[in-house]
């Protein structure tokens, strides 16, 4: 299931993870010469502070010398985060402090050396600098961990963008999950050794989740617990599978010990109240129907005072299939639900629609306000994408899932159910 999807965001993860390792093992590499400039450090700095009057100090160094040495020397001590939000220039001029003190110890000759640091001090100040010396320095000696910078991240989270969009993410889904995993990433301490792959894919994990689990909604709760009937109206452009999830709902709620009726709202298409008609016989369940061409609205109504009449719990009701753009049969939905109102409005499309089926969810919500959605023909090639973006814009949950054309082929949905699915070996 949602293989594509699944095969691009591992492809993500794999690629940012090995970055992620080629960035550690040359922070492992660096290594030995900060030691060493962290041995001569005491000494070194020691003689350099004594001899030149230094306006800051790093505070991070805690050696006995040095302290004597700062009681002498009019220091400002300056904290890591203030370090790190210093522009470049006095960062340079940190860095080859610590420098210097190396230096010192090894070549006496100041001149010399002076020219060195001014020299470094240029080169360093050239290069873009997010991350405080101080606390790479930190990083590097004391624990082993790496920092992820912005720039790390920048070509394989524009990789990651790219192939959500051809996943049939919405731009402004893969925008927001783009963003968290940066969120997640960028400027955080992580161990060397832990798995690289696993950090990447807990933040997509995360990121796709969050936008997922927005708005969880569960039917099986709303059900058990509201005044029945419990009146439910299906909605959606033909074809996609609104009659037969009606069906395969009808079955698990009957399945769960509620009696359903199911209404033929479909007039419309020839064909359509027959095809209910049908599923009802095979899944017990009564079906109110007026003639083809009859008024929805009255069909509904019937079955809603039918269901009160006999205490049913659930009623079903079917539409016809109609584009969001065609304003009359519009109307005609708005009618239906005016004559009944509905608990719940559920717009069904196919997962195999992608961004169609976004921006059809889009525009219902707005003419007739959906509580929630079913995906269908996910067990179809189905890139995954449409039901992240149908949660995220309709802001309104995505509640089952069809996943093939058998009375019990509905899957209810839930956010981390799915997340785990795209992640499933
Ligand atoms: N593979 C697969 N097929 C499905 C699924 N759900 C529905 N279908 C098939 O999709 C086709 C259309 O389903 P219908 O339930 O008739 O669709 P509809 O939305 O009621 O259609 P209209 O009445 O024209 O609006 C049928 O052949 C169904 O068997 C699903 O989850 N997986």
């Amino acid at each position: 299931m949602f293989n594509k999807l699944k095969s691009k965001l591992s492809g993500f993860t794999e690629k940012l993870g090995s970055k992620i390792d080629e960035k550690a093992v040359e922070v492992e590499s660096e290594k030995p010469e900060t030691e060493v400039a962290d041995e001569s450090t005491e000494s070194g700095l020691q003689e350099t502070v004594s001899q030149a009057p230094i306006e800051s100090e790093v505070a991070e160094t805690d050696s006995d010398d040095l302290q004597q040495t700062q009681v002498e020397t009019p220091v400002t001590t300056v904290s890591e985060e203030e370090e790190a939000e210093e522009p470049t220039e006095s960062k340079g001029e940190k860095k080859s402090f610590w420098k210097r003190g190396f230096k010192k110890a090894e070549e006496p000759e100041i001149p010399e050396e002076k020219e060195e640091i001014e020299a470094e001090t240029e080169a360093e100040a050239e290069k873009p600098k997010k991350t405080g010396f101080a606390q790479k320095a930190k990083a590097l000696m004391f624990e082993r961990e790496f920092i992820l910078e912005e720039d790390d991240l920048e070509e394989p989270l524009w990789e990651l963008e790219m192939a959500l969009l051809e996943s049939d993410i919405a731009l402004s889904v893969s925008e927001a999950i783009v963003e968290s995993v940066k969120e997640q990433l960028v400027g955080t301490r992580r161990r060397i050794g832990k798995n690289t792959g696993d950090i990447v894919e807990g933040a997509l994990k995360k990121a796709i989740f969050d936008v997922m689990s927005a708005n969880v909604f569960d039917l099986d709760e709303y059900i058990k617990d509201a005044e029945k009937p419990v009146h439910i109206v299906f909605v959606g452009i033909n074809g996609t599978g609104k009659t037969t999830s009606i069906a395969k709902l009808a079955k698990r709620l009957k399945d769960q010990g509620y009696s359903v009726v199911v209404a033929a709202g479909d007039t419309f298409r020839a064909g359509a109240i027959d095809q209910l008609a049908i599923h009802a016989e095979k899944v017990g369940v009564k079906i109110i129907k007026h003639q083809e061409q009859g008024d929805p609205a009255a069909v509904v109504y019937d079955a809603v005072q039918h269901a009160k009449a006999n205490n049913v719990d659930v009623v079903l009701s079917d539409t016809a299939g109609r584009m969001h753009t065609n304003v009359n049969l519009m109307e005609q939905l708005k009618k239906v639900c005016r004559v009944s109102t509905p608990d719940l409005m559920i717009f069904v499309d196919e997962a195999v629609a992608g961004n169609d089926a976004v921006e059809r969810a889009a525009q219902f919500n707005d003419a007739v306000p959906v509580d929630g959605s079913i995906l269908t023909k996910t067990d179809a090639d189905a890139k995954g994408g449409a039901a992240i973006s149908i949660a995220y814009i309709t802001g309104k949950p995505i509640l089952f899932l069809g996943m093939g054309q058998g009375y019990d082929d509905l899957q209810k949905f839930d956010p981390q159910w799915f997340v785990d699915q795209l992640f499933a070996e």
